[in-house]
Order: C-alpha cells, then sequence, then structure tokens
C-alpha cells in the first residue's frame, strides 16, 4: 500500500425528502469525512438504515450528494466522465441472481464487458481476458461457460460478477454486502477473494457490511456508521481490538463466537426511521454512557490514539472502562 489518497471525501451529506408535501427531511448521511488510500481495503459498516447504500451510490454516480466534496484521485467526482470513471471504479452488488438474466448463460455479463471495455480487441483476445479472469476468481472457464444462473450456486455467480469488474482492471472496487446473500460456507472464498485483488491485482476495495466481524476479517481500516454520522473510523487491529466508540463496543459484542452462549448476545435491530436533523449526538438514545450533554452537542471525530478516531465526547473514558 502506498498510502496516496484515491478518494477525499469531506462533509459529505445526502438529505432525503419525503412525504406527502416533501416536507419530511431524512439525513441519510450527515458531514461523513473519510479518505480511501490507494491498494487498501476500507470495510464501511453499520447496520440496516446507517447509510451504507447511500454512500455506494454517490460513489457509484447514481445519487448525488446535497453538500459537501468527493475528490477521486484528486479531481472532483462531477468532473469525471462516467464512462472514463468506470473504466477505473467497478461495482459489485449485494443479490447475485439479480445481476443476471435468467433467460442468458451466465457468460452474457462477461462478453458485454469485453465488449464495451476492450473495444478494439479481437473475439479471441477478449475470450483470452474473460478465461483469465474466471481462472483468477477461482472459477474453471470450462465448467463455467456454456450454464444458466441456476445452475451455478450464489458464490459462484458472485464470483463470476467479480470476475466480470476485473476484465476491466479496475483500480477499486465497490462491494456492497456481497456476501450476505450466499451460503456461509461460500463466503470465505469471496472474502479470500477479496483479499487476493488486494494482493496479486493491487486492486482497492471499499466493502460494505453490517457485520463488523466480516468487516474485520479482510479490512486494513474500519469506517463505523450509525444513522448517517461516523462513530469510529481507524486501522482496523485497533478499532477491532480497542474499540472507544460504545456502539462499536455494543457491535463487538454482537459477534457470535464460539465461546459465548446465543443469550449473551446483545441483538442490534434496524435503525428506526430517522427523520429531521440531530441536534446531539445520534446514538445518545441507546448509549450505556449517554449523559444530557451529550443529547445537546454534537460530538466530532477526534483522534484516540494514532490512526484511530471516534466520535463521542467520552471516547477516551469508553476506551478505558471497556479494556
Ligand atoms: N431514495 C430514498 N428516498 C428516501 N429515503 C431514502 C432513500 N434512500 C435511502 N433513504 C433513507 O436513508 C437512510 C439510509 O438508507 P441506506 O439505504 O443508505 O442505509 P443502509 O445502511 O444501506 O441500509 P441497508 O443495509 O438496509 O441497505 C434510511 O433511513 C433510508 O430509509
Amino acid at each position: 500500500m502506498n498510502g496516496e489518497g484515491l478518494y477525499e471525501v469531506k462533509g459529505l451529506t445526502k438529505v432525503f425528502s419525503t412525504g406527502f408535501f416533501r416536507t419530511t427531511r431524512i439525513y441519510a448521511l450527515n458531514n461523513v469525512s473519510f479518505n480511501v488510500r490507494e491498494g487498501e481495503v476500507l470495510s464501511i459498516v453499520g447496520e440496516s438504515g446507517s447509510g451504507k447504500s447511500t454512500l455506494l451510490k454517490i460513489l457509484m454516480k447514481v445519487e448525488r450528494p446535497t453538500s459537501g466534496t468527493i475528490l477521486y484521485r484528486g479531481r472532483p467526482l462531477e468532473r469525471w466522465d462516467s464512462r472514463e470513471y468506470w473504466k477505473e471504479v467497478q461495482a459489485v452488488l449485494q443479490d447475485p441472481y439479480s445481476s443476471f438474466n435468467p433467460f442468458y448463460r451466465v457468460e452474457r455479463p462477461l462478453y458485454m464487458a469485453a465488449k464495451t471495455y476492450m473495444p478494439s480487441a479481437s473475439e479471441a483476445e477478449r475470450m483470452k481476458a474473460i478465461r483469465e479472469s474466471l481462472e483468477f476468481v477461482g472459477l474453471d472457464p470450462d465448467e463455467t461457460l456454456g450454464k444458466y444462473p441456476h445452475q451455478l450456486s450464489g458464490g459462484q455467480l458472485q464470483r463470476i460478477m467479480i470476475a466480470r469488474a476485473l476484465l476491466i482492471k479496475p483500480r477499486v472496487l465497490l462491494a456492497d454486502e456481497i456476501v450476505s446473500m450466499i451460503d456461509a460456507s461460500l463466503r470465505a472464498n469471496v472474502l479470500n477473494l477479496l483479499y487476493k485483488l488486494k494482493t496479486e491485482a493491487g486492486v482497492s476495495v471499499l466493502f460494505v457490511t453490517h457485520d463488523l466481524g466480516l468487516a474485520s476479517y479482510i479490512a486494513d481500516r474500519i469506517l463505523v456508521l450509525y444513522k448517517g454520522e461516523i462513530m469510529e473510523y481507524g486501522d482496523v487491529d485497533s478499532v477491532y481490538s480497542r474499540p472507544a466508540h460504545p456502539y462499536t463496543q455494543l457491535l463487538m459484542k454482537s459477534i457470535p463466537r464460539v465461546t459465548s452462549k446465543w443469550r449473551d448476545r446483545i441483538t442490534t435491530t434496524t435503525i428506526e426511521f430517522k427523520t429531521g436533523y440531530i441536534k446531539g449526538c445520534v446514538f445518545a438514545d441507546r448509549c450505556p454512557i449517554a449523559r444530557d450533554y451529550c443529547r445537546s452537542n454534537k460530538p466530532t471525530l477526534k483522534e484516540v490514539e494514532p490512526g484511530h478516531w471516534a466520535s463521542c465526547h467520552y471516547a477516551l473514558e469508553a476506551l478505558k472502562s471497556a479494556h
């Protein structure tokens, strides 16, 4: 990893207006700032409704931010021509089944991508590239090509979508909950593949998940989101072994371990629908250490140790009492 900034995100805010008169305002993201370094895996963790998909949609240029700036390789995102941007940034989404048409063979998305992004290549060159990218993701091209989606597992289909992204030789892979719909036994294959992408192909990965355990498995750094705001952010070893935010501490307790009983788990829930702007800490209502001050004053990210930030007025206290 050379540590150079790939994305620089500053003050990113996305407000949705809903309701009959469009007067209900939902802060899907509020003042989110972070960077993505070249060659790293950054995991973005949060419960349902925390703003993960909105963030990825903005990075995919599907949604436009309400305010804030995003630089991709030093140039504002809106100044990147979409075609030029998609040559560098590819996305793989949650549901592998929805990416395939059941009436076409599974190679169709691969052919389409090769045709679009290798316009001057011959048929033989495109076919060679398709076979190579299937091999990279651990699939036997002879076993895979010619099959229909229902003849392959979710994990195999997800790997074909990663192979499709790889054909374009991207710098960045945006991965939105890509293992949540595949069997637990196949998850490790896909996660190991993401690791191989980083180490062997030098691809930077934004890995979006609701599962802190999965997030830490392959990440270099972790960003924890709650109700559209960053709770904690930093190097995976520090965040995972010394979570400083009460929310991350709660998420840690909800990771199943072989040594803990089911009844000891704290199950996290879907975040209730949030409307309007919350003046204080967005986590105060669920926080075990919240004080009155937290409800009326918004915390900002503070460095609790080198390379590790938490957005909590009492982060240092929480860190000390928990460890
Ligand atoms: N197009 C939209 N119009 C109105 N509200 C939206 C829209 N998209 C997202 N939201 C709201 O913004 C908030 C964040 O949603 P988002 O989908 O980004 O969360 P998420 O963390 O990806 O959740 P999930 O894991 O369930 O996909 C939610 O309250 C959601 O209802």
